[in-house]
């Protein structure tokens, strides 16, 4: 138990006035009961601090958070905090992230920053921080990101030469002269929103900023909270606005239009509640929006799941987030733990989690929408005059995506994490248009769901019983029925006609042993021509995945190396014309 940093947070609990009351007790064990804490290995110091959207008012006291000598991550974001940047942080010399956003922080920056030589990552923004931006900035050599959007410095920009910075947001302070060379390679959105001269010198590749429609609403007095143009207070505003639908709803369906126009003026209210709740946002949201916009947004239920209602929020010009309202979440401590692992993740396979929101009675998680909606949508759903058949190299670069997505998640949290409801409508496509897989460990928090109501029934693998405890191996089983679901182009579950409900890794199995595997195909994809090898080798794959015993399950490692040898084994071998479709049955399915 590392008692003296347990004295020096239990000084701070004291001298704070904080409204959601932290569970931070002299008689617990700091290191694995208080919320927000992080300990190093033996438990011996504390490492990491979160008190995201804790409520906390009014100044830090001085001498309290600053004797946590070896902490590294010090967030305290989406509070209230106000009063002077604490100088006495100066004592946390092995500090790598600090942020300090959506506060009210004012008067100057430190004017030395060089104390913190392994600071990564700075996030003031969102405060009442005046004066200049300090030279010293420009000793942390580590620096990557470092963001001081919406507070209201002042002078001119310091030559900062640090390369390693990648992410830098200068916006809606009140800086004057020019960007200084050194960061001229930042294109010029990250210094919009100030009085910089006309001649900053921004390279032709840079276009001018268009003047900010959204100018006026910027200001605090508006919304009482400085969102500005930041890119994070978009997520904010969006899961406000839900917020408030969502309310609307629990009293009977989505408002209509009149109802959203008198209902607007109580937005602003119900904003500055719930950002004195737990509102907590990941950094590298890229959605870009104008407040009207955001305030134009309408609701819509895109479906009820397992583990709740999921929404659509929609802009204007067609951005759009969504919003997951998740029922019977039992411990609020594990669930912000659990959003605060996957809200770190970063990885082109996996949807990357944008905020969340978390209350005694309430949880929502906030994730980018997609367009294409998921590939059980594509595989299944028939739009319009019928349904759009999802060719072959969609079908594998899908497979190849949630196959990459699912080995990243099973290395996480000390090769801990498991996904538990892989299923075709929990993955979309990225950009690149390969699987990028959503909805991570929620399985684990909810209560047990029994196995008869699962919609994952047909992916669920046959040893799991109680739905929390899915393991790698029960992962690598239901990837392998998504591959199925690929290949054969049916639904996990599916009827053949009469009553009988049929799975259908078993109905694979038992097609494949009749040696009708031509049959197994999606009759869409057997118009391809010279993909027979392909399919062929994605279906040994797929039926490898769903044997019966866990441990005779492939590792997802050894998955992913497979699948992509399936594109690139027949680029090396180019397929014949006459592709053997047999397969050899050695591994009986369930
Ligand atoms: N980010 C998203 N973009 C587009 N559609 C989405 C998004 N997230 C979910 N959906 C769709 O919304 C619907 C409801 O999703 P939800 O996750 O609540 O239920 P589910 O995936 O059917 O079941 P489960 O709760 O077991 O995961 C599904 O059709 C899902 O594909």
């Amino acid at each position: 138990e590392p008692v003296e940093d347990k004295q020096a947070l239990l000084d701070f609990l004291h001298n704070i006035h904080q409204s959601n009351s932290l569970n931070w007790k002299q008689s617990s064990s700091v290191c694995r009961e208080w919320t927000g804490v992080t300990c190093n290995g033996d438990q011996s110091r504390v490492i990491a601090l979160r008190l995201q959207g804790e409520g906390i008012q009014g100044p830090i006291p001085p001498n309290t958070l600053s004797r946590l000598s070896a902490v590294q991550i010090l967030s305290l974001r989406s509070n209230g905090i106000s009063g002077s940047f604490p100088s006495d942080f100066s004592k946390l010399g092995n500090l790598i992230d600090l942020h300090l956003q959506f506060n009210n922080f004012s008067g100057p920056l430190p004017s030395d920053f060089s104390e913190w030589k392994n600071l990564s990552i700075i996030d003031l923004s969102n405060n009442g921080f005046n004066g200049s931006i300090p030279n010293s900035f420009s000793n942390l050599t580590h620096l990557t990101s470092l963001n001081l959007a919406n507070n209201l410095l002042s002078g001119f920009i310091p030559n900062i030469e640090i390369p390693s910075l990648q992410s830098l947001n200068l916006t809606n302070n009140n800086l004057t002269g020019s960007v200084p060379r050194s960061l001229l390679r930042f294109p010029s959105r990250v210094f919009s929103g100030n009085n910089l001269s006309s001649e900053t010198a921004l390279p032709p590749a840079f276009p001018p900023e268009p003047p900010r429609k959204n100018k006026k609403l910027s200001e605090p007095a508006i919304l009482g909270i400085v969102l500005g143009g930041c890119v994070l207070g978009f997520a904010v505003i969006a899961l406000l606005m839900v917020c408030c639908y969502l309310k609307k709803d629990r009293r009977g369906g989505l408002p209509t239009k009149s109802q959203k126009r008198e209902g607007s003026s109580k937005k602003n209210t119900l904003k500055s509640q719930e950002k004195s709740n737990r509102f907590v946002f990941f950094e590298g949201c890229s959605l870009a929006f104008d407040l009207e916009d955001l305030l134009r947004a309408s609701a819509e239920v895109l479906g009820k799941g397992t583990f709740g209602t999921t929404y659509k929020a929609a802009f204007d010009d067609a951005t759009a987030v969504v919003v997951k309202r998740l029922k019977e979440v039992p411990v609020v401590k594990e669930f912000e733990q659990h959003m605060e692992v996957i809200g770190s993740i970063r990885h082109p396979n996996i949807c990357a989690l944008r905020a969340y929101y978390c209350s005694k009675d309430e949880k929502l998680t906030i994730i980018d929408y997609y367009e294409q909606r998921s590939v059980s949508a594509m595989l299944h759903d028939t739009i319009g005059e019928g349904r759009i058949p999802l060719d072959w190299e969609t079908r594998l670069r899908i497979a190849i995506g949630a196959a990459r997505g699912i080995a990243h998640i099973h290395t996480q949290n000390g090769g801990k994490l498991v996904h538990g409801n892989i299923k075709a409508s929990n993955i979309f496509l990225n950009s690149e248009g390969y699987g990028c897989i959503s909805d991570i460990g929620l399985a684990a928090l909810m209560s047990p769901v029994p196995p008869s109501v699962m919609r994952a029934a047909g992916y669920r693998a046959p040893e799991i019983t109680d739905s929390r405890k899915a393991t790698h191996a029960s992962d690598v089983y239901s990837y392998g029925v998504l591959l199925l679901e690929l290949l054969t182009g049916k639904s996990p579950i599916h009827s053949t006609g009469g009553d009988e409900v049929v799975h259908l890794a078993r109905w694979v199995h038992s097609v494949v042993r009749e040696e009708w595997t031509a049959e197994v195909f999606d009759v869409d994809l057997l118009r391809y021509p010279n993909i027979e090898e392909e399919i062929v080798e994605m279906l040994k794959i797929g039926m490898s995945c769903v044997v019966r015993m866990p441990e005779q399950r492939p590792k997802m490692t050894d998955v992913v190396r497979m699948v992509e040898d399936v594109r690139r084994g027949s680029t090396e071998n180019p397929p014949s014309s006459e592709t053997n479709l047999e397969i050899s049955v050695s591994n009986p399915t369930p």
